[in-house]
């Protein structure tokens, strides 16, 4: 059986040679992250190239998800790159500072004075150091370290329980869009959104730059806690972005959440990807813990699309070790991976005829226990609606479409293959199918599969025959002569 859950690694130094990233798809990366938090616009653009490389030598598509910075709040610089907080002594976040020392540092949010208030606690580098805010005095922030220790150049800024007001993109993230435009990303991630209102923005500026991706919401913020329901209907997916959602809600919320925000998505045909510090001790070394074990497959357990490595592939000693450590948690989670089909759509209305014939499919495939689900489609919405319900069976989604199979490589149990359409004969297309399958060894004469077409042919949104075969035995009459 095939990996049902896709595993999304981050690239950066330790990842940009084409022999790694060979390797690293060949241990099976499904997308790959690009952070334009770090790097310059060329870097991206050339480890796209490797990537695409990789991928066709691979013969298999490897998706590009372009991570947008966003309003992340940061510290300036230090004349000597960091300084030691110690505990109780005062500390000024100054607007105006342009470089800082042991007494006061510059912000690249020149309007966090006007966000904040004394009793306010702010969270540096992840949650290492805590600060309370005493006062604000025009552009300065006057806080005492609460919690102190090594403040280094450009660490990143929280507020405890949220409600900082940055808005969600920023001049550079609208540069990075164009960049995602060349590379031809097939999705882009907004941090930091609050609202629906951020999302359409976002949509906005990537259709206005000519970006056809998938548009994923970084859930990070309270705020976006709190209106998960409206982010999700304007997005297609969403990230359980643990790092910094750690520091605003606290990390003890963190495991419930990403459960909620799950099953949210999945419920209204969302994808997810779950993220940060899922592999972190193979930075630098070459296992993971039992933690973190656990912690993948519960994600997987959770029901998530795909899981995320960062660091540990951007800049770890172990990229390629890491992908094939988590791709075998995942496969051994799988298996135990519950199954509720009649559950998941007891009470449910479809108004769709596609959506319908999605749910019939699956339905049948699972009772009927196939080997495999074959759908031919256009934009891979019916394959969308399949794995949704998470039956465990393959569906391998045949699109003559390059953008939409690249897209389907987050699908979790979806394998993306590309076909292309010369027949408009449903039969003819229907047997190509079969040998598609069977030449990816994924099935042998005598298997039953569940195939699923739309006629007219070549149209979009129009699925609307479910077909069960054993494959080899019925090739049609005018086909058998070719
Ligand atoms: N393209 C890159 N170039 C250099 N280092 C990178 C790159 N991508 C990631 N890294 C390193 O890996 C670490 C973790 O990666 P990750 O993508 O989670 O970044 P991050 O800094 O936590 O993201 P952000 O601060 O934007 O939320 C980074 O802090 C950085 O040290
Ligand atoms: C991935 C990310 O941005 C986070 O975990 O905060
Ligand atoms: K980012
Ligand atoms: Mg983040």
């Amino acid at each position: 059986m095939p990996r049902h859950t896709k595993i999304v690694a981050t690239l950066g130094p330790a990842s940009s040679d084409p022999q790694v990233l060979e390797r690293m798809v060949h241990a099976g990366v499904d997308v790959v992250r690009m952070n334009f938090s770090h790097g310059k616009a060329e870097d991206h653009v050339a480890r796209a190239e490797a990537i695409r490389e990789a991928a066709s030598l691979a013969g298999r598509p490897v998706g590009i998800l372009a991570d947008l910075q966003g309003p992340k709040i940061r510290v300036g610089k230090f004349a000597e790159g960091q300084v030691e907080l110690q505990r109780d002594a005062g500390f000024i976040l100054d607007a105006r500072c342009e470089l800082g020392n042991a007494e006061r540092v510059g912000l690249d949010y020149k309007d966090l004075p006007k966000d904040v208030k004394a009793g306010d606690v702010l969270l540096l580098d992840d949650g290492r150091l805590k600060l309370t805010v005493a006062r604000v005095i025009g552009h300065e922030i006057h806080t005492v370290v609460k919690v102190g220790g090594t403040l280094s150049n450009n660490k990143g800024i929280n507020r405890q329980g949220g409600g900082l007001t940055a808005p969600a993109l920023t001049a550079k993230d609208m540069d990075d869009i164009k960049t995602a435009a060349k590379i031809g990303v097939d999705f882009v991630a907004v941090s930091f959104p609050k609202s629906a209102a951020d999302m359409y923005m976002a949509r906005q500026l990537m259709r206005a730059s000519g970006v056809d991706a998938l548009l994923i919401a970084k859930i990070e913020r309270t705020e976006a806690v709190a209106n998960l329901d409206e982010i999700l209907d304007a997005s297609d997916g969403i990230m359980v972005a643990r790092g910094d959602l750690a520091v605003e809600v606290g990390d003890a919320a963190v495991p419930a959440l990403q459960k909620k925000m799950i099953r949210a998505a999945r419920d209204r045909n969302k994808l997810t990807i779950t993220a940060t510090q899922m592999m972190e001790s193979m930075i630098t070394s070459p296992v993971p813990t039992r933690a973190e074990v656990s912690d993948v497959a519960n994600a997987v357990l959770d029901g998530t699309d795909a899981v995320m490595l960062s660091a540990e592939t951007a800049s770890g000693r172990f990229p390629v070790e890491v992908v094939e450590a988590m791709s075998r948690v995942c496969l051994e989670a799988e298996k135990s991976s519950d199954v509720a089909l009649d559950r998941d759509v007891l009470n449910r209305v479809f108004t769709r005829i596609d959506q319908s014939i999605a749910m019939a499919a699956i339905w049948t495939a699972w009772h009927l226990k196939v080997k495999a689900i074959a759908s031919l489609t256009q934009t891979g919405s019916t394959a969308l609606w399949m794995s949704r319900l998470n039956s465990g069976v393959p569906i391998y989604a045949l699109t003559p479409e390059a953008s939409a199979r690249n897209q389907m490589t987050l699908y979790r149990e979806v394998f993306p293959l590309l076909m292309s359409q010369t027949h408009q004969d449903r039969d003819v297309l229907l047997w190509e199918a079969e040998q598609i399958l069977i030449d990816q060894g994924v099935v042998e004469r005598g298997d039953l599969i569940v195939l699923t077409i739309g006629e007219p042919i070549g149209a979009s949104g129009g699925t609307n025959t479910l077909k069960i075969v054993r494959v080899g035995e019925h090739l049609p009459p005018h086909v058998s002569d070719l």
